[in-house]
């Protein structure tokens, strides 16, 4: 018997600040979508016109739905504070004034691989999973507990790195995409880490037990499952099998 041995630690034992951190990033080592074959594709030039073109329509769902969930978060937060900080994603991609937004640099991208707006906009081409699942994202900002909604958007930490890759891969590439039609993905080298550093302060500060620290890293877990998914069906319907569900946009190209 050693009475000097330290009890194992606790279920319930709250984690220190960098663990918890590292339980965070850890998720995006496991399972962030930058490792999926279909952005490896992308990214190296393996696809042609067609699947490209249904990516960005498709990901233009999720773009869509980004600002939706921002608006959904914000309506339960009484802090004004917060509200205050918040509201810069909205403006981010819906754009304010003079500024055009994140969705128009979208549809410049859309623009430029030949794809009709309203066609886009109208969102019918999409496939019926990513309708599905990136209302999936909505509906978890406007259900969680409030920290823990904060959370799922910090997939965010892992985003500079694919989209440099991206912007680089593509451009090298392909002969159709040009560095106009990239725009969007070199504004988010900017502001993805500023939205994901207060993210993460906010998330380190406000869960305050260990089931909310977990409930938090579940979170990631759960919004990078939304990112991959969005990749697994794109791949299913345009890269193998190939099977393009009924009413979803056919490339010309393919
Ligand atoms: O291209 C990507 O890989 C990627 C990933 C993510 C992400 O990790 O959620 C976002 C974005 N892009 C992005 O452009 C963006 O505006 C964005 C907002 C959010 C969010 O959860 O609030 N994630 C992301």
């Amino acid at each position: 018997m050693n009475e000097m041995k330290a009890p194992p630690l606790a279920a319930s034992e709250l984690m220190g600040p960098n663990e918890f951190e590292a339980a965070i990033r850890a998720v995006g080592t496991e399972r962030y979508h930058d490792k999926h074959v279909f952005h490896k594709l992308l990214h190296g030039g393996k696809l042609n016109k067609g699947q490209v073109q249904a990516w960005a329509l498709n990901r233009y769902c999720y773009q869509e739905a980004v600002p939706r969930k921002d608006a959904a978060f914000m309506s339960r937060v009484h802090d004004r504070d917060l509200r205050r900080e918040w509201i810069s994603r909205i403006h981010d991609h819906d754009g304010l004034g003079e500024e055009p937004g994140g969705i128009e640099r979208w549809l410049i991208l859309t623009d430029g691989l030949g794809l009709d707006r309203k066609y886009v906009t109208s969102r019918q081409g999409a496939l019926p999973a990513t309708r599905h699942i990136v209302e999936s994202y909505v509906r978890f900002v406007r259900e969680q507990p409030l920290v823990v909604a904060v959370a799922s958007s910090l997939s965010e930490l892992f985003a500079p790195s694919i989209h440099r890759e991206r912007i680089a891969g593509m451009l090298e590439n392909y002969d159709f995409i040009s560095d106009h039609v990239m725009a969007y993905f070199k504004r988010r080298l900017t502001q993805a880490p500023r939205d994901s550093e207060f993210a993460l302060a906010y998330v380190k500060a406000n869960a305050r037990t260990r089931e909310e620290q977990e409930a938090c890293v579940d979170a990631v877990r759960f919004k990078c499952d939304v990112l991959w998914a969005q990749l697994d069906v794109l791949n299913h319907a345009y890269v193998t099998p190939g099977l393009i569900p009924p009413g979803a946009f056919v490339p010309a190209s393919l």
